[in-house]
């Protein structure tokens, strides 16, 4: 692995005075595609600004994806208390791991790569984002995909020629069959393909960003084959802290060098904040771009009000749907059994074959069988006979206090168990991303605001209750899956087991986020009074200014976010040579 040369020491030493056309604020799922772009016109000279340095060698095999997590290579954000959720988390915080690498999230993340729905992308057309419906997205999916499996290609919905290589997620673990049969019985059907043009509800075993067996994040697709390009500058370990902005036109960025010096850098074009949900909004508000009276309260000079920070949404799911699998067998045959299901999904690897184990499976429901957008999706995780506990799983991964994860790693100490977790497509109530001080350096809030509207409270009721149905099916109890009721405090002493109170009541201790979260700079209208960029990703009334990262969306695609997140990447590139006329 050659990743590409570190820039930061030239940068930071004290006779650097280079002009750079473009600055990009972080390498992550957008912004290594953004600067790999740009860079392909050579008049053009980039400057790649990244906080965190290469990733660790872990992270190439897809099934060891969590060891990153609450390290150096992870943010490790955390979430401001609420009074109805995350009893059963860490600190009651819900954790929002980042990837703090070159990548970004792209190389710490599960690598699913499911695109969205035509009504999700035609929803923001109606929002008011021009030029972002799905027919004027999907050439950007098709563009940046090498899609290698032949047996499901199709020209008009996928791409041979793009850099970032799909391969189908494949698994030897029996439970997929299973759980397929059940899911059929429940109508939902195999779509084989969760990127097709039509698909809405249905299941199959998800595409991945893996190439040969190993992680295929932005880093690798997008910056590692440019490496050697002359007009790319890439300075790791830099943390950007502000936008220097003079007359309503940014000219650079101040930065934090890892001596903790603070220094600043010039551009002539733009600037172009590509860092995250979380970063984004906090580099803008920093810069003085925010909510006037938020930062008049944090002693911040206001440059220009806008929402900046509002509109945080994420996908919220409940992880206390577990299932034992043939517990009360003798154990020789359960430790027999799961070592070598486990040995045979490793040994895809080396065959270059791209696996999660079960966890590639997804499902996407329409609870209230209305034919329209999935409002669930269910995704399922099986957790090896006694493995959980010294890994420190269901702390690392989701976040769990030590007591909840203790409940956890005793039934993983009796078998093999699996998580259903129903995922809640649905939002009403937005949360939002605030300073925490004045201080350029410092960490932001996060508000997440779950559950807190009824529908959405319903949706994931539902959600629960299907899979409960579903586990009740022939194949699933033939197979001697059977679920275990996880004990809450003052759960089951207040309701009874499986009505709709008791899971309630159980949601106010497992329910948390999958890390989807997006929307904090909302594209929308130059009229709209809620979005912070136009549908050029300019940040309003600023001609040099532009966020092109996950924080633009409007409203959150029903499925995983990484997709969406790399065809911004693809587009807002574009648009930039558009209005340079540099197209190709
Ligand atoms: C653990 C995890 C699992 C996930 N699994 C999936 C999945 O399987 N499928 C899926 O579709 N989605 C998944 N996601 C979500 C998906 O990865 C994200 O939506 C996507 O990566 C967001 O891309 P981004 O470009 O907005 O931000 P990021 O990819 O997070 O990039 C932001 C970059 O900016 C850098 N940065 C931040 N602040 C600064 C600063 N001040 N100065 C310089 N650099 C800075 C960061 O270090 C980072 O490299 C997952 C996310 C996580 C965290």
């Amino acid at each position: 692995i050659k990743y590409p040369h570190d820039y930061a020491p030239t940068l930071w030493s004290e006779n650097c005075d280079e002009k750079f056309d473009f600055i990009v604020v972080g390498a992550g799922s957008a912004g290594a595609i953004v600067a790999s772009r740009l860079s392909e016109i050579t008049d053009w000279k980039i400057l790649l600004l990244e906080a965190g340095d290469d990733p660790p060698e872990s992270s190439e095999i897809p099934l060891k994806w969590s060891l990153a997590l609450k390290t150096k290579y992870d943010w490790q954000f955390v979430s401001e208390k609420e009074d109805n959720l995350f009893k059963g988390l860490l600190d009651e915080r819900c954790h929002v791991p980042r990837g703090r690498m070159m990548g970004g999230s792209s190389s710490m993340n599960v690598m699913l790569h499911i695109r969205g729905t035509k009504i999700d992308f035609d929803t923001w057309e109606s929002q008011g984002c021009t030029g972002w419906n799905f027919d004027s997205v999907l050439p950007y999916f098709i563009k940046s995909e090498n899609f290698t499996d032949s047996t499901r290609y199709d020209p008009k919905y996928h791409g041979k020629d793009g850099p970032l290589t799909l391969s189908p997620f494949v698994a030897p673990d029996p439970a997929i069959e299973t759980i397929s049969q059940a899911a059929e019985l429940m109508g939902v059907t195999n779509v084989k393909d969760l990127n097709k043009l039509d698909r809405t509800v249905g299941y199959a075993m998800a595409d991945s960003t893996t190439k040969n067996g190993l992680r295929c994040s932005s880093l690798k697709a997008y910056l590692m084959p440019i490496s050697e390009r002359p007009n790319l500058f890439v300075a790791k370990n830099t943390k950007v802290t502000r936008i220097l902005i003079e007359n309503k036109r940014a000219y650079g960025v101040e930065f934090l060098t890892s001596n903790d010096e603070l220094k600043t850098i010039n551009s002539t074009l733009e600037v172009i904040l590509s860092a995250g949900v979380i970063m984004s909004p906090q580099i803008l508000m920093a810069s003085g771009i925010g909510p006037a009276d938020h930062l008049n309260e944090m002693k911040v000079d206001v440059v220009a009000d806008l929402p900046v920070g509002h509109n945080y949404q994420d996908h919220v799911a409940f992880f206390g749907l577990v299932l034992s699998d043939r517990k009360d067998r003798p154990i020789e045959e359960i430790v027999k059994e799961s070592q070598q299901l486990r040995k045979e999904t490793f040994e895809l690897i080396p065959k270059g074959i791209s696996t999660m184990g079960l966890t590639g499976l997804l499902s996407f429901i329409d609870t209230k069988r209305k034919c329209s957008n999935p409002d669930i999706e269910i995704m399922k995780i099986r957790y090896s006979y006694n493995t959980t506990k010294e890994m420190k799983t269901f702390r690392t991964m989701f976040g769990f206090s030590d007591k909840m994860a203790n409940v956890f790693d005793e039934l993983n100490m009796k078998s093999d168990i699996i998580l259903m977790i129903p995922i809640l497509n649905v939002i009403v109530n937005t949360g939002r991303v605030y300073l925490s001080s004045a201080d350029p350096k410092g960490t932001p809030k996060i508000l997440s605001n779950y559950l807190s509207d009824d529908t959405e409270m319903d949706i994931l009721l539902d959600g629960i209750e299907f899979i409960m149905e579903m586990c009740k099916t022939k194949p699933m109890t033939d197979a001697g899956f059977a679920f275990e009721e996880i004990k809450y405090p003052n759960c089951d002493t207040e309701c009874e087991y499986g009505t709709r109170e008791y899971w309630k009541c159980a949601i106010k201790h497992l329910a948390t986020s999958i890390f989807h979260s997006v929307g904090t700079n909302k594209m929308g209208a130059v009229d709209d009074k809620s979005s912070v960029v136009d549908p050029t990703l300019k940040v309003k009334g600023f001609e040099n200014i532009r966020v092109i990262d996950s924080s633009v969306m409007p409203t959150l695609v029903t499925c995983n976010t990484n997709a969406a997140t790399m065809m911004i990447g693809e587009k807002g590139a574009d648009l930039i040579k558009a209005q340079y006329e540099k197209c190709d």
